[in-house]
């Protein structure tokens, strides 16, 4: 019997909403997304995946691990633990193999996927999930990566990340991924982590319809930035002493 269980045999009176385990699950990169790389739902509306990663754990293996994964440039790398720090959230964008060596490991590296700068903040508290716009990063062109050279930092990207939802956006960029999509995942990945609150950043590659990548989930986000949160949480704490 693990921890969680022991407890919940203890404290019978006490509703464990999301395990431990299963949140731990999440503070990790590779682990985050190993549930959506594992899916493989079936076509609807279009296609979820995830980007190709690496996991580096010493910096004896770059550059040649990343070439021989085939991983495409640029690069992103990003610390491999999440721990709610700054610094966990630190984001780098490697223009070639070799300028990874002066990161400090263990890290993920990932493809860059250009997604027309605007990113799908996917919302989930139980079986309610809310979609909103946010401004990310910029698409790199191919005449960029030939010229530039080295790796960028750029501190939580998240936090300096405006809205999207009125701003003017090609309309090719800013259509959100259809419902039944994002419905059909946001479930899968519910039963499949064990988890109720969380959400989901998704991007769109730029000039595909309906290519989607998962990048980040996180466990009970700021949910402040949800449309109606206050009505969806209260519901969804109200429908949980219903079912005890
Ligand atoms: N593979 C990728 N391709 C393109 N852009 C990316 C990729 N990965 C991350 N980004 C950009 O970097 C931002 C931060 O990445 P990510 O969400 O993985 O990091 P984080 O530190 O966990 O962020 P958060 O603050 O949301 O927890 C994303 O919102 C997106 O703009
Ligand atoms: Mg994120």
């Amino acid at each position: 019997m693990n921890h969680d269980q022991d407890y919940r045999v203890k404290h019978p009176e006490v509703t464990v909403l999301d395990p431990p385990y299963a949140i731990q699950h999440v503070y990790n990169r590779q682990s985050m997304l190993e549930n959506v790389a594992d899916l493989n739902l079936p076509e609807c509306h279009g296609k979820v995946g995830v980007p190709k990663q690496l996991v580096i754990e010493d910096l004896l293996s770059i550059p040649n691990e990343v070439r021989k994964a085939g991983l495409k440039l640029p690069l992103v790398a990003k610390p491999l633990l999440v721990d709610g720090s700054a610094k966990s959230h630190e984001l780098f964008i490697a223009y070639d193999e070799s300028s990874l060596s002066k990161l400090e490991p263990p890290f993920v590296v990932q493809e860059f996927i250009n997604h027309g700068g605007v990113l799908f903040k996917v919302y989930i508290i139980g079986e309610t999930i809310k979609v909103v716009r946010r401004f990310s990063l910029p698409d790199v062109g191919k005449p960029e990566l030939s010229k530039v050279a080295g790796v960028f930092r750029f501190p939580r990207v998240s936090c300096a990340a405006a809205s999207a939802d009125d701003a003017n956006l090609d309309p090719a960029v800013a259509e959100l991924p259809p419902k039944p999509l994002l419905e059909r995942l946001a479930k899968e990945l519910r039963l499949r982590m064990g988890l109720q609150l969380f959400n989901i950043d998704i991007i769109r590659e730029n000039g595909t319809r309906d290519l989607y990548y998962v990048i980040d989930i996180n466990y009970f986000p700021g949910f402040g930035k949800m449309p109606e949160y206050e009505h969806v949480f209260t519901d969804f704490l109200l429908s949980l002493t219903q079912s005890k």
